[in-house]
């Protein structure tokens, strides 16, 4: 339907008088209404595929069914439906016209908002969702644009049910891809969502703790090129930890974030009011300025306000009779507010490095940060400045001189580049196809303890994967891994997972069998060593990891009980010592202080894959080749992680010659400063020169000194933990514990030496591979507090 060709079209008492925005499911008007005589908006709906005339009759009914329950939710932040009716196939509802935009408005303009406004916010919407939740509405489509907010500041939830009425025939898959805009943005859908479950009031409680996600870091958990990439992330991959990305934000407010986006409806708050008082309670509790009278808000308006209106149907018996009655009701939108709320403050930015620099527009990803909001732009931005101002990149000459980047022991500059090819993790960037669960593995319904499931891992199937439309289930119709995982906060406890097989890491030999041959030529030529190091941008995701049959979970730091029904939940799950159950809780347990888990299977962390025969994800690990001896490094792109850090990779030589100049490491504590005009970079580096006999390095690198950039802090030759040479068992874990000063050197579970250095405080972790053709495969990147 043309929604201008509309325009003057008369529905009711309404004449359409402009086109004021058109969603998925409809377009709203500015109507003038001429009882009683009043300015309004009205919405008409569209259904999302072409309606039989029976399922014309079925539309309708739905739409007064789901309206007259909507229509009868009278509460200070809902918005009021004045009437509603179908006229000529068009069915329409009339509600006040709100001026002050709505909440994706605010949050794509401000960025991330200030923590008590956030708190103030959450409490309103959470009160119109419990509010309906008790009258029996599900809303099903919880997200900021369907907030709309007053001039004076107060949040009006709209648009309940309407996803049911319009989307209903609809699919899963249709309603993300069909033909129009899709119905029911991915970004906020709840996992039970996406594959297209039964929904209860829990999935709206999800949908709030992302936009209670999005209102503290400025961007939605999961980010993709298409809505099937974000609605696979929901279903399988926890979100990045919003603490990393909004630094002030205090470790229990996040802990409560988390809690509302489990990934098991179970796991959630039960009420929205739950979520909100735990998230206030955790900004208090931290010291956070909560205003009282913001806090409040809500109540108050509970308190101040009776009935705003009394919608009324068009079926309604009684409706001509009662337009006075209405009409006194009716509460203009102006009115809806009692002036409680302070005035917006602002966003607030994040990331604090090179803010000034200009990333060039070459650099500048359009993948997985495409979709952010400013805060993500400006840290990715300002990261990939950092190389963009200091660092060569693939391909181009780079810096030549001293002083301007990094400079390899041997006087060469390393080959970087930035890491912002943007590849999703779970799904083809062309898919459109929906995630999906075969019906005996309903990603929700498990919760067995490690025992039952084996070792935890990924369990290849077949089959078909599609979403089947007008059904509540779905049914696989491609290859995909189901997986076991974690559940996050619930020790001993794990679901079932679908994860749809990558068809792009079939093309680049996933399932084929490294070839591992060891080197015997030895070469003491004194080689080059060039060193490479890329951006640093802000994406620290939490991702459920497998790899090598092992499956790391991360969650937030510190994993006491927040509330008293996570303990409870606790307790309820507490087994004796030495069950199946006590043992997966140990296991977690010893997890808990994990920051963050990459098993580099997947590039999930935007890592650098251009030039593809240097950088490149393959056979469950991320290789990295140098090239014509320039060495080559990549950073993670992550905030430097505070305080103490434990650092663990797993590293495997996979062809290289055995000489002296074959080395491979770990970069830690990298960073890059201006001073007085010029880029300086260092950066610790932990490595093995993988020759019989070889050694074990530590170094500093800092190009502040120019001639001698680089200075050896230890070095010791290898015992026999290490496993010289390639293939299989030339598979080495090294761990690097940074604590202060203090850098504990572990290889293989053998501590080897702890050294001590003060030059650098923090900085990026990331890896190094050194000397021509060396390919070295990465595995297993974790990032944990001790
Ligand atoms: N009552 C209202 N008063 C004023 N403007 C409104 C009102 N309701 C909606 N709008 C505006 O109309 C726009 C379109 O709304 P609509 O609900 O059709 O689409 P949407 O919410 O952006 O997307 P979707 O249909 O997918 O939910 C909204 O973004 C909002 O700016």
């Amino acid at each position: 339907m043309n929604a201008e060709a509309l325009i003057g079209t008369v529905l009711g008492t309404c004449t359409l008088q402009k086109l004021v925005g058109q969603g998925g499911m409809g377009a709203v008007y500015l109507a003038q209404q001429s009882r009683p005589r009043r300015q309004v908006a009205v919405k008409v709906l569209l259904p999302m595929t072409p309606l039989s005339p029976h399922q014309l009759v079925a539309f309708l009914e739905r739409f007064r069914r789901e309206t007259d329950a909507a229509a009868s939710l009278e509460h200070p932040n809902i918005t009021p439906v004045h009437e509603y009716g179908e006229q000529d196939g068009l069915a329409y509802l009339v509600m006040p016209y709100v001026s002050g935009g709505t909440l994706r408005d605010e949050l794509e303009r401000e960025g991330p908002l200030p923590l008590s406004e956030v708190a103030n916010y959450l409490e309103q919407v959470a009160a119109a969702l419990d509010f309906a939740h008790e009258h029996g509405v599900i809303h099903r489509d919880i997200k900021p644009a369907n907030i709309l907010k007053t001039h004076e500041g107060r949040l009006l939830l709209t648009d309940f049910g309407l996803v049911k009425i319009v989307a209903a025939d609809a699919s899963p898959q249709v309603r993300l891809t069909g033909a129009g805009a899709p119905v029911g943005t991915p970004d906020y859908m709840a996992p039970e969502q996406v594959i297209g479950e039964e929904v209860d009031t829990r999935a709206d409680l999800y949908s709030l703790g992302v936009i209670l996600y999005q209102m503290v870091t400025g961007t939605t958990p999961f980010q993709g090129e298409t809505p099937m990439q974000i609605a696979a992330q929901h279903l399988q991959i926890p979100p990045p930890s919003p603490q990393m990305l909004r630094p002030d934000l205090p470790i229990a407010a996040e802990q409560v974030i988390l809690r509302a986006l489990a990934k098991r409806p179970s796991d959630r708050y039960s009420r929205a009011e739950d979520l909100s008082n735990a998230f206030r309670s955790a900004l208090l509790s931290a010291g956070i300025q909560v205003e009282a009278n913001i806090i409040q808000g809500t109540a108050k308006f509970k308190a101040a306000t009776g009935r705003f209106m009394t919608p009324k149907s068009l079926f309604d018996p009684n409706w001509q009779t009662t337009g006075a009655s209405t009409q006194s009701a009716q509460m203009p939108a102006a009115h809806l507010n009692d002036g409680a709320l302070p005035g917006m403050t602002g966003g607030m930015m994040l990331g604090n490095q090179g803010q000034s620099r200009k990333l060039p527009t070459a650099e500048r990803g359009s993948g997985l940060l495409s979709r952010s909001t400013s805060a993500m732009q400006s840290v990715t931005g300002t990261a990939s400045a950092l190389t963009g101002s200091s660092i060569p990149t693939p391909g181009s000459d780079g810096p030549r001189t001293v002083g301007g980047g990094l400079l390899s022991r041997t006087g060469k500059f390393p080959l970087v580049g930035t890491g912002s090819t943007g590849q999703m993790p779970v799904m083809p960037a062309n898919s459109t196809e929906a995630p999906a669960a075969p019906d005996a593995f309903s990603p929700f319904s498990t919760a067995q303890p490690a025992s039952e499931v084996g070792s935890l891992g990924i369990f290849n199937t077949t089959g078909e994967m599609t979403a089947q439309a007008g059904s509540n289930s779905a049914k696989l119709t491609g290859p995909v891994k189901v997986v076991q995982m974690p559940v996050p906060g619930q020790p001993g406890r794990f679901m079932t997972g679908i994860l749809p097989v990558v068809p792009q890491e079939e093309a680049l030999g996933i399932g084929e069998e490294v070839s591992l041959k060891p080197e015997k030529t030895k070469s003491t030529k004194k080689g080059l060593r060039p060193w490479a190091v890329v951006s640093l941008v802000l994406v620290v995701v939490l991702i459920i990891a497998a790899s090598g049959g092992i499956f790391w979970f991360v969650r937030g730091r510190g994993q006491t009980p927040t509330t008293a029904g996570q303990q409870q939940q606790q307790q309820a799950t507490t087994k004796p010592a030495g069950t199946p159950d006590a043992n997966a809780r140990a296991t977690a347990t010893a997890q808990a202080n994990i920051i963050l888990s990459d098993p580099l299977d997947q590039n999930m962390h935007n890592w650098l894959t251009s030039p593809a025969d240097v950088y490149a994800f393959k056979n469950g690990a991320y290789h990295i080749t140098d090239r014509g001896d320039n060495g080559r490094a990549t950073v993670l792109q992550a905030n430097p992680v505070d305080g103490q850090l434990g650092y663990t990779l797993t590293m495997q030589e996979v062809q290289g010659k055995a000489t002296d100049t074959n080395s491979f490491g770990m970069l830690f504590r990298f960073s890059q400063k201006t001073q007085n005009g010029k880029t300086v970079t260092t950066f610790y580096s932990f490595e093995v020169v993988n020759t019989k006999g070889g050694q074990y390095q530590f170094w500093l690198y800092n190009d502040a000194d120019a001639k001698a950039p680089w200075k050896k802090l230890w070095s010791q030759n290898f015992g026999a933990e290490f496993h010289q040479g390639q293939g299989d068992k030339a598979s080495n874990t090294f761990k690097v514990l940074m604590n202060g000063n203090k850098f504990t050197f572990t290889v293989n579970g053998k501590e080897l030496k702890t050294v001590q250095d003060d030059a650098l405080k923090s900085g990026q972790v990331g890896m190094i591979v050194n000397q021509n053709g060396t390919e070295v495969a990465f595995k297993n990147l974790l990032l944990t507090r001790s």
